[in-house]
């Protein structure tokens, strides 16, 4: 099976001034679906709604992909993952996280995550924190100049996590061939850590140990 980027020669600036827009209406969702899980209005007005937001779905259907946004890069080295399920800019699902590689082998990232994403009640669902983790100990592996897979992902929940703000880390741990494994964790800002990660992520074999030849890079807004 082939993992793919996509090579699409949009200027770099019609790119940013695409993720913006898209991004306005992605944070219009994310709020439309904090919305739904809390609302509480009459069970017709709820019904008025559904119609409105199937209409408005259908406008967004004139014009469609044929599958999934994939990952998608310019000549000028200017990438866009805008359905990637944690960071991507046209993804409601998507919390989203805004990830800063301090250097190679070291990230954190700080956000708020609400209703959406609740497991026990008032706490942060344990999938999520793992998805969470693996985006961030994914990305620092990658350090964006190779492609690395989630090999294996142990996680230690010690703490239930509240819903609210959260800050993650990572950071490599050691490096092997084309094995790198990535520490982690997940926790209230100035906290002790709610969950604790080990990663161990691979190159795979069919992929080079290092793709930044590729002139191929991500932008701080990814
Ligand atoms: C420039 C590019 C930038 C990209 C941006 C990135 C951003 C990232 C953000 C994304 C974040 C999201 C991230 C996601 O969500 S990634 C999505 C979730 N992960 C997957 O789908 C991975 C599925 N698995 C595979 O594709 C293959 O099995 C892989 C590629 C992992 C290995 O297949 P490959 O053919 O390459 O390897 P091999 O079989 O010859 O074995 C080689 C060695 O490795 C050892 N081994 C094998 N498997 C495992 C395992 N599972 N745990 C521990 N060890 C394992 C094996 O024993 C052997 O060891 P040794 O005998 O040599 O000692």
């Amino acid at each position: 099976m082939t993992i793919a980027f996509i090579h699409e020669e949009i200027p770099t600036e019609q790119v940013e001034q695409r993720e913006k827009v898209l991004s306005s209406l992605t944070d219009a969702v994310r709020d439309l679906v904090d919305a739904t899980i809390r609302s509480t209005v009459a069970d017709d007005e709820l019904d008025a709604v559904r119609a409105e937001v199937e209409a408005l779905a259908a406008r967004l259907r004139a014009a469609q992909l044929p599958g999934p946004a994939g990952v998608r890069y310019n000549s000028e080295g200017r990438s866009w993952n805008w359905g990637n399920a944690v960071v991507g800019r046209g993804n409601a699902v998507a919390p989203p996280v805004d990830i800063t590689h301090d250097e190679f082998g070291s990230a954190y990232a700080e956000l708020t995550l609400g209703a959406a994403y609740e497991g026990p009640p008032g706490m942060v669902h344990g999938g999520v924190s793992a998805l969470l983790l693996d985006q961030i100990m994914g990305e620092t592996a990658s350090g964006f100049k190779r492609l690395t897979m989630t090999g294996t992902l142990t996680l230690r929940y010690r703490r239930p996590l509240p819903l609210g703000p959260v800050r993650l880390e990572a950071q490599i741990d050691r490096e092997s061939g084309r094995k790198i494994t990535v520490e982690a964790r997940i926790g209230v800002p100035g906290e002790d850590a709610a969950v604790e990660a080990t990663g161990l992520f691979l190159i795979p074999s069919w992929a080079p140990l290092d793709e930044s030849a590729a002139s191929w890079s991500r932008s701080a807004e990814g």
